[in-house]
């Protein structure tokens, strides 16, 4: 029965000669089955099942044939071992090790991570396909298995939230409410006592040396709670609580920053062969404990108060619980969570590593403090109404998130449908790294791109909010960074106080080491030890 027509001639054809066209293929297995069915009544009904089996694994295997076909290939990558891939050559330092792959490789890498595939991606053509032309299929995250049972469970923060529904409303409440201009204006007061006491105590340490980033990572952490709940809590309670704070949030970076098992081996994961599950359970404990305590304070004001603090605009949100924001406290808390998590080190290390980069280059620490000289004088203080009128510090920072992009791979992205970058197929589900450092340092983009040289900046021309793929440390489209106008205010009137206050030198006999620490946020390898002496005209200008 298989004689007539060209059953023998077709299928060669199509395996063979790859310009054979897709309707000719489907119009010949459509045109198979319906000859098949009318020549059953005919024949032996036992050939006619093996004859019709053969004929639909025929059309099985052409089909696949066809899908391969007309589907581009997978990025190309290094080899790796049978179950565990890639992971035992990749050098702890990834955002290096990726940039050495990119080069090989091209922009676009694949790496088989246990059983995940990774992508990495290392050119603005390619970040700009997922960032900005798939914006939506790139929108989630590829949940570390730490915080899978949060997801699941609805009380996710907004880093790791799915994209829908719950995530859009976290960031809106985030982004608007909290740290849009209005809020941000009202707590002034709050960051500025915190700045104030930093410059108060670096004063009574003149002449010794001091751990900048470990100074100015206080600094951060004392502004944001204090801007959460620092008016809700008396000053002692405040620091008490922020003790167990500081702790706490420590450890949840190291456990985050871990390599977890099961986050390469999903099916293993039941068994939390290195105890971290175990150990975060206990640490999300300890974290509602001590936002009990502080949102238990909370609800027990009137609200009556001139001044407020987030917790206060938050708790007010929630009791007025309209239907496109209906915020739960345990939402509430991981908004908190955010800020402290998001704010702290990240403002801190980029300005340890601005501070680093000016007295490796002492001529720049001059420009900016003569700028700051000019704008605010030798006899009052920075307060941030300055910010916007010093643009070489606002170079400085735009050249030190060039050059040392706090979060170097950004936090990874998952596609929610197989798509295609670059004409390569990047499967659902996959493991996406946008190399931001890379790209940052790109010769072909950047000039002497390992120079630090705000000059670079001051045409104004490029900016924070993602439009530009060239340049881009908040990350761009619907994920990017939430908390960009907190950033910028924390980084230059923090990074404007202590150039304005003090003159810093290095220790006698030390000398300055830049090289950066890969993690989830990137630090200097050795941290900044400086000392300060006073600038201005008058001590009282420090109290
Ligand atoms: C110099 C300081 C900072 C830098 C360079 C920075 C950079 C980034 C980057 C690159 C991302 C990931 C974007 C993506 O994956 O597409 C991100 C996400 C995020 N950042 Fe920041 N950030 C900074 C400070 C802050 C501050 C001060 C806050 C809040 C107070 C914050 C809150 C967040 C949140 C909530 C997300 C997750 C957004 C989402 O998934 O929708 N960040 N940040």
């Amino acid at each position: 029965m298989f004689s007539t027509k060209n059953h023998h001639i077709i299928p060669s054809q199509f395996y063979c000669h790859q310009e054979c066209s897709n309707t000719m293929i489907l119009s010949y297995f459509f045109d198979s089955i319906s000859s098949l069915w009318l020549q059953l009544n005919n024949v032996d009904y036992e050939i006619t099942v093996v004859l019709f089996t053969v004929s639909l694994l025929v059309l099985a295997g052409a089909w696949t044939a066809w899908i391969s076909k007309n589907t581009p290939p997978l990025p190309p990558g290094p080899r790796g071992l049978p179950l565990v891939g890639n992971l035992p050559f990749l050098d702890p330092e990834l955002h290096k090790c990726f940039q050495t792959l990119a080069q090989a490789y091209g922009p676009i890498v694949r790496l088989q991570l246990g059983t995940k595939v990774g992508v990495v991606i290392s050119s603005p053509a390619a970040a700009r396909e997922v960032l900005r032309d798939n914006d939506a299929t790139f929108a989630n995250r590829d949940v570390p298995e730490l915080a899978m049972d949060a997801v699941a469970k609805g009380h996710s923060d907004i880093v790791f939230s799915p994209h829908g529904p719950g995530w859009q409303m976290l960031r809106k409440v985030c982004v608007r409410e909290v740290l849009g201009t209005a809020t941000l204006e009202s707590v002034y007061g709050l960051r500025r006592r915190e700045i104030r006491n930093t410059v108060r105590y670096l004063h009574s340490q003149v002449g010794s040396p001091v751990n900048v980033g470990e100074h100015m990572f206080l600094t951060a952490l004392n502004a944001i709670t204090s801007m959460l709940w620092g008016v809700t809590m008396k000053e002692e309670e405040r620091t008490r609580i922020g003790v167990d704070f500081r702790v706490a949030v420590a450890e949840a970076m190291e456990l985050l920053g871990k390599p977890n098992l099961s986050d390469f081996f999903p099916g293993l994961a039941w068994f939390d062969l290195q105890g971290l599950k175990k150990q975060m359970m206990g640490l999300v404990g300890r974290f509602n404990k001590i936002f009990d305590a502080i949102t238990d304070r909370g609800l027990g004001l009137d609200g009556g108060k001139e001044s407020r603090d987030f917790l206060q605009v938050l708790l007010q949100l929630k009791n007025e619980g309209d239907a496109k924001t209906p915020l739960t406290m345990t939402q509430l808390k991981v908004l908190f969570m955010d800020m402290v998590l998001g704010g702290t080190e990240t403002t801190s290390n980029a300005i340890e590593f601005a501070m680093a980069e000016m007295m490796n280059k002492p001529e720049i620490l001059k420009k900016a403090q003569q700028e700051l000289d000019t704008v605010v004088g030798k006899d009052s203080i920075v307060e941030e109404s300055h910010i916007n009128k010093l643009p070489y510090l606002n170079a400085i920072l735009k050249e030190v998130l060039r050059l040392h992009p706090v979060l170097p791979l950004m936090v990874p992205h998952c596609p929610s449908q197989t798509c295609i970058i670059g004409g390569y197929t990047i499967p659902k589900g996959a493991r996406v790294f946008i190399n931001i450092w890379a790209i940052h340092r790109d010769p072909l983009i950047w000039e002497n791109p390992a120079e630090f040289h705000p000059e670079r900046f001051l045409d104004g021309k490029l900016g924070f909010r993602g439009g530009d793929f060239s340049y881009f440390p908040f990350g761009s489209g619907r994920r990017m960074c939430a908390g960009i106008a907190m950033a910028e205010r924390m980084f230059l009137f923090s990074l404007a106080s202590i150039l304005h206050s003090f003159e810093w030198k290095l220790p006698e006999g030390e000398e300055l080491d830049l090289s950066e620490k890969f993690g989830i946020v990137l630090k200097k390898r050795v941290p900044l030890v400086a000392i300060p002496t006073p600038r201005l005209s008058n001590p009282a200008l420090y109290d």
